[in-house]
């Protein structure tokens, strides 16, 4: 049967009646469809579980009944929304992002599908939602989910309006992230990598004692080189910042980052390190990757801000916002 067939205003007169931001979802014979068809498509396509974005109220058990045995994971925007829902059987993630399109609190909720490991990355899910009309739903999207956050990834990185390459982010975010998970010889490390705008950045830091990548040829400097990238895993257990050159040579190690934090807020916890990472990128056009050595969190900081948050056990998946806590002010 064919969902748009039914007329919009064709609705079930049992249904409760609202929409998102407080009101109620209704059962029209146009949304039962489309969920019986999700349930239909998550069967077919063996859907780790069904996502569905609607930040409102709703009959969620009669919305589970539509589904069949199907997972339900409920996306709302606010904690508020989820309240009502922590003594169901759904589940619930929040996007915490009210004002954004459809799209991008869709993209912000397969993220945290993944993060509460409600579904794990190599799954297939099944998404419904109003990306046409906020006030019920109306559409029903199948993802993988690896290739898709993946790409998302990529997306996120193309809009930090850098002349960096996108190639040379991912490869020190990947080097931050492999770093962040191994540590060395079963210590935990943390680093700064700060990339391009290298002769303001050099400016901006000064030498903690010998630099251990000085005389070694710009060949042998290269980050595109895994030999390269290993030995940087070793010298990264040492104090500062490597400084890297937008085309992914490291042109310094072992650099202070010597930069007012004036103008700067940050998420209550984090240290000099990440304040240290935020100041270079808001006094310079450089950006930083940082790797916690207490979490093996890695934060990609543009602009004096974090940009991206991936998380050590769950490479690729990456939180946009920075959402540790409230926000403290620079110090
Ligand atoms: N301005 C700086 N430039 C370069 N490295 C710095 C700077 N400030 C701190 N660091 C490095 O960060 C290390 C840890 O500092 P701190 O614990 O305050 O940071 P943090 O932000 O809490 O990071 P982590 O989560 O890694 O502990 C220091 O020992 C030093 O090696």
């Amino acid at each position: 049967m064919n969902p748009e067939a039914r007329t919009p205003a064709a609705t079930d007169s049992k249904s409760p009646a609202t929409s998102p931001g407080g009101e109620t979802l209704r059962l029209t014979e146009n949304v039962k469809l489309l969920l019986e068809h999700a349930a239909a498509v998550a069967k077919a396509a063996e859907a780790a579980a069904i996502l569905i974005l609607w930040p409102g109220k709703a009959d969620w058990s009669r919305v589970t009944g539509l589904l069949g045995d199907q997972k339900l994971i409920v996306a709302v925007d606010t904690p508020a929304q989820a309240e009502p829902l922590h003594n169901s059987k759904v589940h619930v993630v929040i996007t915490n992002m009210p004002e954004s399109s459809p799209q991008d609190r869709l993209a912000e909720a397969l993220v945290e599908c993944v993060t509460e490991e409600y579904v794990a990355m190599g799954n297939d899910l099944v998404a419904v939602y109003g990306a046409f009309d906020a006030t019920s739903l109306d559409t029903l999207s199948l993802f993988h989910l690896s290739d898709y956050l993946g790409r998302l990834t990529v997306r996120e990185l193309r809009q930090l309006k850098t002349d960096i390459p996108v190639e040379t982010l991912k490869l020190v975010i990947n080097l931050a992230i492999e770093i962040g998970r191994e540590g060395r010889e079963g210590k935990p490390v943390g680093t700064i990598f700060v990339i391009g705008d290298t002769r303001r950045v050099l400016a901006h830091t000064r030498p903690l004692g010998f630099d251990p990548v000085r005389g070694y040829s710009k060949r042998e400097r290269n980050l595109f080189d895994a030999k390269v990238r290993e030995g940087i895993k070793e010298i990264a257990q040492l104090d500062g910042a490597f400084i890297i050159s937008k085309d992914g040579y490291v042109v310094a190690a072992c650099r202070h980052i010597d930069c007012s934090a004036d103008g700067i807020s940050l998420s209550k916890g984090l240290g000099s390190r990440h304040w240290a990472a935020a100041a270079i990128t808001r006094r310079t056009k450089a950006v930083a990757v940082c790797v916690s050595q207490s979490s093996g969190t890695v934060r990609v900081f543009h602009d004096g801000e974090v940009r991206m948050r991936i998380e050590p056990e769950r490479k690729r998946v990456v939180v946009w916002r920075d959402t540790d806590g409230n926000p403290e002010t620079a110090r």
